[in-house]
């Protein structure tokens, strides 16, 4: 093994949603003027001495209150006889410097205390959060004000104080983010690939803090550029240093004699933090992405109809030049199915096969009607007995999930919720799609468990999921998606996740309650051993069309696709063929208590 596995290798990952992050902020008039306005403050405030002509605290008698456009007073003068635009560009400076003090200790500390405390957890983070608490306590304004003794009112150790107090806030957005990273599966695979713990955070846990984080620090800007403000007009901290917050105070005291005074600083400081906040919005929306809008396939209005051909005509289920796509980091469409055109017949199964990622589950879950609502149909249709099942809203989709088109998955202990009893879960699934009351619904929960080979009925009823196998709790599924005799079954890798045997023996299980309801079976499954053993006909799958279908026979014995060829060459050179007799329903012999 290298030192570090492709499956843990993230450095070029982030590059991409970067680069297109920027463009989005670049392309956002908010950003941009926003962005613009305090470049051109920052510039001002860097060439101060040669903008201005008069030191900020340089008084002239005959300057005092001097109206605007007193030569060499470009904005006039204040009460003591000083440049009013000298001092405020030099205020631009305070306001900078207390921008980047405050907001970076603030980063900092928050930052490194959030990567700990969300990485390490237990006795650090307890030890770290008491001490953030204990500063939240603190009355923020109030101790800058009793520190001015040890500050000396000087603005820098005051935004240094200040950034601590800011600390908490940054440091529990870091560590909410680092605790849910920290217990994604490829963060352990990196751990066990032996990456320190050092490289795992600065590789894996920064390039998701740091969205947050950016955005957060224009607030934090904001935020220190008021305090800063706001305590000079207190008076707190020396007077000699140009201020917003002093402009103001000295403004407000000379506001009948020239308004103006007041006007030009609250005036400068309000669109200066007014800026960084609509900044950080900006900055947000292209870290985030572009939303696009839901578009669940039931909901959207979009998808272009697509006419019947003959051939699909008495099909039970057909799916006709499906086209689906989900936004990439970019927010732009990214296609995953690509015209899917398949029929299902009544009675029949059809196996949709195709590697990992051809798009069979999205087919699937395209017909259920439960993609997620960033998914958006572009095109094609999805019939259901001659009903259009593209663009029925959401209530119709209901009417017909688990009553005419039944869901059987893949994980069959994560589908089953494991703060309730089998019983009350397969009870509730009867109820709600049938008009049944509670007893007559435990009474066929019962009968229906029974049926598909659960050896004691009564008693799984009472148990808890972490009580029963894998195989059992298919079986359940299977007896609850079976309830109201669907017409169409999808079973998404119904056995992928179970051992050898118990596949068997739900393979015949599904044979067997296919022959007795008569429903037709859409197969997802990526096992062509799955499809011999019950399909009737297949359909295969490639990068999101159906590349090649038939019987089941016909593309066995005669595959065209080059891919289909590809497909059954390697697999079919592991596939072990079976033995075993299938196992009736009620056989209970080899029942459950097997899976
Ligand atoms: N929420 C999503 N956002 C973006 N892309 C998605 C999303 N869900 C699925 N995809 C993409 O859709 C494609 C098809 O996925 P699908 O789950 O249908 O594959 P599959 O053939 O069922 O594979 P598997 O056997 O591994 O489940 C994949 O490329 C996948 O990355």
């Amino acid at each position: 093994m290298s030192s570090e596995p492709a499956l843990i290798g993230t450095e070029a990952a982030p590059a991409a949603p970067k680069r297109s992050a920027l463009r989005r902020l670049i392309r956002d008039p908010q950003a941009d003027i926003t962005a613009g306005l305090l470049l051109v403050f920052v510039i001002l405030g860097l060439l101060a001495p040669w903008v201005t002509g008069h030191g900020p605290n340089e008084a002239v008698l005959s300057a005092v209150n001097a109206p605007v456009g007193t030569p060499g007073y470009p904005l006039g003068g204040d009460q003591n006889g000083r440049d009013i635009w000298a001092r405020l560009i030099y205020s631009i400076n305070t306001s900078v410097l207390s921008a980047l003090i405050g907001t970076g200790v603030a980063i900092a500390v928050g930052l490194s205390c959030g990567l700990i405390g969300g990485y390490f957890g237990g006795r650090v983070r307890g030890a770290i959060e008491w001490v953030f608490n204990l500063i939240m306590t603190f009355p923020g304004i109030l101790l800058l004000i009793v520190l001015m003794p040890l500050t000396r009112g000087d603005f820098r150790v005051t935004m240094l104080i200040f950034g601590v107090l800011l600390a908490p806030g940054t440091y529990r957005l870091v560590r909410n983010v680092t605790v849910g990273v920290r217990n994604e599966l490829y963060v352990d695979a990196a751990r066990v690939a032996g990456l320190s713990t050092l490289r795992i955070l600065g590789r894996h846990v920064m390039p998701v803090v740091r969205g947050p984080v950016i955005i957060s620090t224009a607030f934090l800007m904001g935020s220190a550029i008021s305090v800063q403000a706001g305590l000079a007009f207190l008076g707190v901290g020396s007077s000699d240093v140009p201020s917003f917050g002093a402009m103001i105070s000295y403004g407000f005291l000379n506001l009948y004699v020239d308004p103006l005074q007041f006007v030009w600083p609250a005036l400068l400081l309000g669109v200066s933090t007014a800026s960084l906040v609509l900044l950080g919005n900006s900055l947000r929306d292209a870290l985030e992405g572009a939303r696009p809008k839901a578009s669940k396939v039931g909901a959207t209005a979009r998808a272009k109809a697509v006419p019947r051909s003959g051939d699909d005509a008495g099909a039970l289920l057909s799916i006709r030049d499906l086209r689906l796509s989900y936004p990439d980091p970019g927010g732009e469409p990214k296609p995953v199915l690509n015209g899917v055109s398949v029929t299902l017949n009544a009675g029949e199964t059809l196996g949709l096969v195709g590697e990992s990622g051809s798009g069979k589950t999205q087919t699937a879950f395209a017909v259920l009607g439960v993609l997620p609502a960033e998914a958006t149909v572009t095109e094609g249709s999805i019939r259901l007995d001659g009903r259009e099942l593209v663009g029925l809203p959401e209530r119709g989709l209901r009417a017909l999930r688990g009553r005419e088109i039944a869901y059987v998955p893949q994980e069959p202990m994560s589908n089953l919720d494991p703060s309730f009893t089998i019983g009350a879960q397969v009870v509730e699934g009867i109820r709600a799609t049938t008009a049944m009351s509670r007893s007559a619904a435990r009474a066929r929960a019962l009968e229906l468990l029974g049926h598909v080979g659960i050896a004691d009925p009564r008693r799984t009823m009472g148990l808890y999921p972490h009580q029963i196998s894998g195989g059992m709790a298919q079986r359940v599924l299977i007896a609850s998606a079976v309830a109201s005799r669907p017409r169409v079954l999808i079973a998404d890798e119904p056995t992928t996740a179970l051992d050898v045997t118990i596949q068997a023996e739900i393979l015949d299980l599904l044979r067997e309650l296919q022959r007795e309801m008569g429903m037709a079976i859409l197969l997802v499954t990526h096992n062509f051993g799955v499809v011999a053993d019950i399909c009737d006909r297949m359909a295969v799958m490639q990068d999101g069309r159906i590349v090649e279908s038939g019987t089941v026979l016909d593309v066995f014995r005669e595959p065209r696709h080059p891919y289909t060829k590809k497909l059954l060459a390697s697999i079919l050179d592991e596939s072990v063929v079976r033995e075993d007799p299938p196992v009736l329903i009620g056989d209970t012999t080899r029942g459950p208590g097997h899976g």
